[in-house]
């Protein structure tokens, strides 16, 4: 499968590096579409991949899915048009707490007969989540996000603080950055609306610790992930460049585990 990714931060780096030290799993990243060609001049020499800063010729090279590892905007801007032509994988999936955007970007996969796919991210039990809400009894979801205080902007904290307590949709229009989780755990639960977030700036943690929490007709569920920030970005987690190679490898796969 031939991969074109949206940026080449963090996220992209990491999948270009990771995927081309496994020549035999049938990946390649082939294509990147950035904004500065100067700018990521020596990682598209290093990595052996193709840079683009014209989208639709993005489109046209020779690529079967666009991974979108950029931001909300890159995802509200390119996705639609990356629909009409390719597969495609979003991890700013805070984009798509806009229900009038996630409505079309459905409407242009089904027309143009292209899958969305959105990775788990930093969190984990979203195949739980959704079918314990298979038959509609899933009562309450709420998320407890712990991140360093510096990742949150709040250097100057000696003590843990609640920084934000509400609901899905308010948290992703305060924290753009840091909490796309909350919004795969909405649209696989109770909704965006519905789902209950709280944040907490710690400054004496180094990991990016996210606690799901439902309840329902199926019992109750709790899991807490405590994850290793990505070096060159704390605000991002290890898993969630992970999440995006594991959905790589499901595709490709005919076992579909948990699916
Ligand atoms: N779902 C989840 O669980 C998680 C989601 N995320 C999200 O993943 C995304 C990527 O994270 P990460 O790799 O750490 O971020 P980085 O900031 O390291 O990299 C972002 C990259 O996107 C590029 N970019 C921004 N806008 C555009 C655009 N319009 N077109 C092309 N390229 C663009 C930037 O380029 P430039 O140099 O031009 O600015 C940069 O190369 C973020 O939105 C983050 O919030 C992160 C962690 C967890
Ligand atoms: O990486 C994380 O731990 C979570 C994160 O930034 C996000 O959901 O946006």
């Amino acid at each position: 499968m031939n991969i074109g990714i949206i940026g080449a931060g963090t996220i992209a780096t990491f999948l270009l590096t990771e995927i081309e030290k496994q020549p035999a799993e049938n990946l390649s990243v082939k294509s990147l579409y950035v904004r500065d060609i100067d700018k990521y001049r020596k990682l598209s020499e290093d990595c052996g991949v193709q840079l683009f800063n014209h989208f639709d010729s993005f489109l046209d090279s020779d690529i079967d899915i666009v991974i979108e590892a950029a931001n909300i905007t890159a995802v509200q801007e390119l996705i639609p048009r990356a629909l009409e032509k390719k597969e495609a994988a979003i991890i700013s999936i805070g984009a798509l707490s806009d229900d009038t955007f996630l409505e079309h970007i459905m409407s242009l996969a089904n027309r143009y007969n292209h899958s969305i796919y959105l990775p788990s991210g930093a969190i984990g039990g979203m195949d739980l989540i959704q079918n314990a809400g298979a038959l509609g009894e899933l009562d309450e979801v709420s998320l407890t996000t712990r991140k360093p205080a510096h990742s949150l902007n709040e250097q100057s904290l000696k003590q843990e603080k609640i920084i934000f307590q509400g609901t899905a949709f308010e948290a992703i229009r305060k924290f753009p950055k840091n909490i796309n989780v909350s919004i795969i755990l909405s649209l696989a639960g109770v909704g965006i609306h519905q789902t209950k977030v709280t944040i907490i700036a710690d400054p004496d943690i180094q990991t990016n610790q996210h606690k799901v929490e439902a309840k329902g007709a199926f019992g109750t569920f709790s899991s807490t992930i405590e994850n290793n920030p990505m070096p060159s970005n704390p605000k991002t987690s290890f898993l969630a460049a992970l999440s995006i190679l594991g959905t790589l490898r499901k595709l490709q796969s005919d076992l579909k585990i948990g699916i």
